[in-house]
């Protein structure tokens, strides 16, 4: 498998707390400079107190690069991968000061975000850039090349299609076929939204793009068709700064409150279309607060499955790698997506997901500095 022009792969992700002396450290690292309430802060802090202070991301994330490296053996591409995070140990500009000393010269990039928005897309190109900087300059640094979005590949919508169906297989028989999906995602500033992709509201857009993809082939499936909704979850920020609405559980009080003809209904399966595993978000937000709504409002509800380590969304990452590499060299490469948006550029243009707020240089895009010799 050629593999050229990369030497190496590159994971980049979030990061969490792994016990409670990290909690605070962790958050004060997440929300440098941000101006989170501290009210939310203590709040987010308790959900991870509550678990010892661990988050799961993490473990997640390590099963996720076992099964990675192990499908690129299993296709003969014998090529090291390395793992970063944003705010956590092991840090990006740590592994990139270690891709240095082992010579590497350029990298394929893939971040646990699929979707396109400034904390989704361009933070990560942000913390790139930083990176390079901080560990000896961008100048004779790895060249990182961040794959594209792939909230559209289909090797991440099978796992999530399954998952939907299984919750739908789970819910009494009774309630079953009226069953609405709810997709669910994280929430951002509308503003955050409205300068998404390189045209804006890119975030929106591409969840109702995949949402729609999920209920038709969902529809197909079991010859039901299930009506569907965008909703959020983990709405944060100062309470006057619009975040994209309607939360999941304003939602739900909405669904318990009007009839089965107009919507209402006793039975859900939320599906966190948002997120590619298991984080708090899913784990606190929707297993843990979103449930108890529902069962207050005596809404039947089922959370479907992230994808998580399967098997067809690790082949994904090898997918897009060979895709881009391929790119790269100047052959044609055959971009698979689903649903009507179509594959993103491999480097974002200028401006794209800008945010007022933030300003800072970017690796990735066709603007980066590695770009222009
Ligand atoms: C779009 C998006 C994703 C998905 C894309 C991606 O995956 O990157 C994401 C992921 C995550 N966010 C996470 C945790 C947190 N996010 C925060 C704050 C914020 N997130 C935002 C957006 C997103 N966040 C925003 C607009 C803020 C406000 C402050 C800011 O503009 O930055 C805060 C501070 C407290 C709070 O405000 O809630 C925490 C602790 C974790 C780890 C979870 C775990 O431990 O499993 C993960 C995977
Ligand atoms: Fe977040």
């Amino acid at each position: 498998m050629d593999v050229s022009p990369y030497d190496a792969l590159l994971f980049v992700s979030f990061g969490g707390p792994e016990k409670s002396e990290d909690v605070v450290p962790f958050l004060e690292n997440v929300t440098r400079g941000r101006g989170i309430p501290r009210e939310r802060l203590v709040e987010v802090g308790q959900h991870y107190f509550d678990r010892g202070g661990k988050s799961p991301i993490n473990d997640q994330n390590r099963a996720f690069l076992a099964a990675l490296r192990g499908d690129l053996a299993e296709h003969g591409i014998d090529l090291p991968v390395y793992w970063g995070n944003r705010n956590w140990d092991p840090y990006l500009s740590d592994t990139v000061a270690q891709m240095r000393a082992d010579g590497i010269e350029r990298a394929a990039v893939f971040a646990t975000s699929a979707y396109s928005s400034y904390s989704s897309c361009r933070q990560y190109r942000e913390n790139l850039f930083e990176a390079c900087d901080k560990s000896g300059g961008v100048e004779g640094a790895p060249v990182l090349d961040k794959l594209r979005r792939y909230y559209n590949h289909p090797g991440f919508v099978a796992p999530v299609v399954d998952g939907v169906l299984a919750s739908l297989e789970d819910l009494p028989e009774d309630v079953r076929d009226g069953a609405r999906i709810l997709f669910v995602t994280h929430s951002i500033p509308t503003s955050m939204n409205d300068n998404a992709g390189p045209e804006g509201n890119a975030y929106v857009a591409q969840h109702l793009d995949v949402a729609a993809v999920i209920a038709d082939e969902v529809a197909q499936r079991r010859g039901v068709t299930h009506e569907w909704d965008l909703v959020y979850c983990s709405r944060s920020g100062a309470p006057h700064i619009p975040w994209l609405e309607p939360d999941v559980n304003d939602h739900l009080e909405e669904l318990a409150g009007k009839a089965p003809e107009d919507g209402g209904g006793s039975a859900v399966v939320m599906c966190p279309v948002g997120f590619v595993s298991d984080h708090m978000e899913v784990v606190y937000d929707l297993d843990t607060e979103a449930m108890a709504t529902a069962e207050r409002l005596g809404i039947e509800a089922r959370r479907s499955p992230t994808a998580g380590e399967d098997p067809r969304f690790v082949a994904t990452v090898r997918d897009l790698l060979l895709e881009r590499a391929a790119a790269e060299r100047g052959e044609a490469a055959e971009r698979r997506t689903v649903g009507d948006l179509g594959p993103g550029p491999d480097r974002c243009p200028a401006g794209c997901c800008f945010n007022q707020r933030s300003q800072l240089p970017t690796l990735s895009g066709e603007d980066s500095p590695q770009y222009s010799g």
